[in-house]
C-alpha cells in the first residue's frame, strides 16, 4: 500500500519471502525495496518512516510477486556483478556466478607469473553467456583481444551489449558457434565455463536454477562431461604452444576433466573460497 512505511515494507517482505523458504530474505528484501524506490541504502537509513507512494508500492509489488515465483533477484534488477564489473543478464544467459572468479584469478594469477599480462595475447571463450569470463580478463589484461562463442544467438548479443558498456568493444568480439570449432587457432589462453550438471540431476535443482538459468546453460550430457571431451579434442589445433587453458568445473569432475587434459602439460587445480576443486588449468607443452 502506498501508506506503508519503507521499513514496515521492509519487515513485511523479509516474513514473507523466509516463510516461502528463500535462502536469504532480508538481504533480498532489502535489494528489491531499494530498486523499487530507485534509491540507496544510506536514503533508507536516514528514511525508513517515509511512506512507499503510489510507485513505489507499485513496483515493490510487482518485484516481490517475481521474487516470491523464485526469480533470482539479479534477474529481477536484470543485471549483475561479477569481477566488480556490471553484466547485464538475459533469459538466454546463465547468472554469472562468485565461483567463476577462481578461474579469472587463476588465469590472470599465471599469465602474471609468467610475465605475459601486458602481451597481445589472443583469447577464446567458449560458452561466453553474459561473457562475464571474457571481459573481466579484458579488463585486466590490457593488450588482449578476445572472442566469445555461444551455441545461443541471444547469449553472444547480451555479451556483445555488456562489452559495448564496459568500454572493451574494440577488443572483444562474439560469435555463434558449436563450442570451439568455430575459432581459429593458435589462441594463447581458452577460457570455458561449459553446461556441466548431469541430465538427470536438473530437475533436483533449486526453482531458482531450474527455472531462471537456460538449460543449454546447465546441461552437461549424461555424465556431466560432454564440453569437456568437446574441448579436450578441439584444444591441441586451437591452443598455441605454451597456451593456457582454463576450465571451470562442477564439484567433484576436477579428475575426470585433468584426465581428459592429461599428456597435454602442466595441469593444477584451483580451489573457490568454499574449497571446493572449482578450476583445471593446463599449462601447454612449448
Ligand atoms: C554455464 S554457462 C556459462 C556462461 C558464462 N561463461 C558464465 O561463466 O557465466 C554455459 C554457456 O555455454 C553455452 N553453450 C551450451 N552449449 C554450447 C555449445 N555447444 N557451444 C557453445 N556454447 C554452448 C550456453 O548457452 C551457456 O551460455
Amino acid at each position: 500500500m502506498p501508506t506503508t512505511t519503507r521499513q514496515e515494507a521492509l519487515r513485511h517482505l523479509r516474513t514473507s519471502f523466509a516463510a516461502a523458504g528463500i535462502d536469504s530474505p532480508a538481504l533480498d528484501a532489502r535489494l528489491l525495496l531499494l530498486a523499487a524506490l530507485g534509491i540507496a541504502g544510506a536514503e533508507l537509513a536516514a528514511t525508513p518512516a517515509e511512506p512507499l507512494g503510489e510507485a513505489g508500492s507499485k513496483h515493490l509489488a510487482a518485484f516481490a510477486a517475481r521474487r516470491l515465483d523464485r526469480e533470482p533477484v539479479a534477474r529481477i534488477l536484470g543485471e549483475r556483478e561479477f569481477w566488480g564489473l556490471p553484466f547485464r543478464l538475459s533469459p538466454a544467459t546463465l547468472e554469472p556466478r562468485p565461483d567463476t572468479e577462481t578461474l579469472v584469478e587463476a588465469v590472470l594469477k599465471t599469465l602474471r607469473a609468467q610475465g605475459r599480462a601486458d602481451a597481445p595475447l589472443a583469447i577464446v571463450d567458449v560458452g561466453t553467456g553474459t561473457g562475464c569470463i571474457l571481459l573481466a580478463l579484458l579488463h585486466e589484461l590490457p593488450q588482449a583481444t578476445g572472442l566469445g562463442i555461444d551455441r545461443a544467438l541471444e547469449a553472444a548479443q547480451t555479451a556483445r551489449g555488456n562489452a559495448e558498456r564496459l568500454g572493451l568493444a574494440a577488443r572483444a568480439h562474439f560469435i555463434v558457434g558449436n563450442w570451439s570449432t568455430a575459432a581459429a587457432g593458435p589462441v594463447d589462453v581458452l577460457v570455458s565455463n561449459p553446461p556441466y550438471i548431469e541430465s538427470a540431476v536438473i530437475p533436483g535443482l533449486a526453482p531458482e536454477v531450474r527455472q531462471y538459468d537456460p538449460l543449454l546453460a546447465l546441461d552437461g550430457g549424461r555424465d556431466g562431461l560432454d564440453a569437456y571431451r568437446a574441448l579436450a579434442a578441439d584444444a591441441p589445433r586451437l591452443l598455441a604452444a605454451g597456451g593456457l587453458a582454463a576450465l571451470e568445473v562442477g564439484e567433484g569432475q576436477d579428475g575426470a576433466v585433468a584426465g581428459l587434459f592429461a599428456g597435454r602439460g602442466r595441469i593444477t587445480v584451483h580451489a573457490d573460497l568454499g574449497g571446493i576443486a572449482r578450476t583445471v588449468l593446463v599449462e601447454a607443452d612449448r
